[in-house]
């Protein structure tokens, strides 16, 4: 445990209030190493996250629009109340093109995550025109932490202060920079089944060893382990995704047909991403009144010599 005031002056040195290319504050949070990320109050999303040398791991679309209907493409858009169009809300849900609030005292969390890390905590609660297409009174936290090695961690803490239970899901939809698709592979979501948004949501089973891309793929693999890796040959790096509270894990790459349909990604562009998602889907969370739900994930780049069986899985 860090002392409350320790923690409160390490942050402050180590973050800066600045505007994103919309004009929109955004907060840089900077490890003494010299690490980064971007957290931008339009969305809650997180729009750049650099290692100790200042190389970009998260990738951004070089057409990406900033503007609603439609988060930035690129980052961790945050999808609630709903991952997808299966609800009433727009597509992925509202939270991500919502202007959310820095809170200065949030309730504490049980984990002291605060320590040595510089970090920033924002509040979103539903506006008139929110309540109309999901008419549920909720306060969404989230934290954004950046520690001394680099490490990002996320925590989000919905809390439902409505007179009734609700149920929504959520996923942090997130963007990885990759050196080319071809080469990327991902690791922990052997044997698992995954419904396929390519057949209806059909129920698959992987067969393969690892994860690779040779076309487009979207899917939400169920009941995930808490640790995966994406495997990136030619940078010889490797993203390790923990998680918490998020059963599930989302895999996209739009490749080329759909890239060269989608406005806002440049037609090559595919190649330099992934989205791998942490997120709770299958099973939407459901909270009675007074209820909270937390859900956590931590990124992690390590040298690919740091092979897997480093991981536990
Ligand atoms: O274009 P967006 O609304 O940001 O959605 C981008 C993608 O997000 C997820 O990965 C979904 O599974 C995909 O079906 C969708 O195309």
């Amino acid at each position: 445990m860090g002392h409350p005031a320790a923690a409160v002056w390490d942050n402050k040195a180590a973050t800066e209030m600045t505007k994103d290319w919309n004009g929109i504050d955004q907060v840089v949070l900077r490890s003494p190493h010299g690490a980064s990320a971007r957290v931008s109050l339009y969305g809650g999303q997180v729009t750049s996250w650099r290692n100790d040398h200042g190389e970009e791991l998260l990738f951004t679309s070089s057409k990406a629009i900033f503007k609603a209907p439609k988060a930035m493409r690129g980052g961790i858009p945050i999808c609630f109340p709903q991952f997808g169009n299966g609800g009433s809300t727009e597509l992925h849900g509202f939270a991500r093109n919502k202007i959310w609030m820095i809170e200065d005292s949030p309730p504490p969390l049980h984990l002291n995550d605060s320590h040595g890390k510089s970090f920033v905590d924002l509040l979103l609660k539903p506006s008139d025109d929110d309540m109309k297409c999901w008419p549920h009174s909720f306060e969404f936290r989230l934290r954004v932490s950046l520690a001394a090695d680099g490490v990002l961690n996320m925590i989000s803490r919905i809390r439902n202060v409505n007179g009734k239970p609700f149920s929504f899901s959520f996923a942090y939809h997130t963007y990885f920079s990759v050196s080319d698709i071809s080469e990327v592979r991902i690791e922990g979501l052997e044997t698992l089944d995954y419904l396929d948004n390519l057949c209806q949501k059909e129920r698959f089973t992987e067969q393969g060893n690892a994860i690779t891309f040779e076309s487009e793929v979207d899917r939400v693999y169920v009941s995930a382990p808490n640790a995966i890796a994406i495997l990136d040959h030619e940078k010889k790096r490797t993203f390790v995704i923990r998680k918490e509270g998020l059963p599930d894990i989302v895999v996209w790459n739009p490749w080329e047909k759909k890239s060269r349909a989608m406005g806002d990604l440049g037609d090559e562009e595919y190649k330099q991403m992934v989205c791998v998602d942490g997120a709770a889907i299958v099973r939407p969370i459901t909270l009675k009144p007074g209820e909270e739900w937390t859900g956590r994930m931590q990124l992690k780049v390590v040298p690919s010599s740091f092979c897997s069986d480093h991981l536990g899985f």
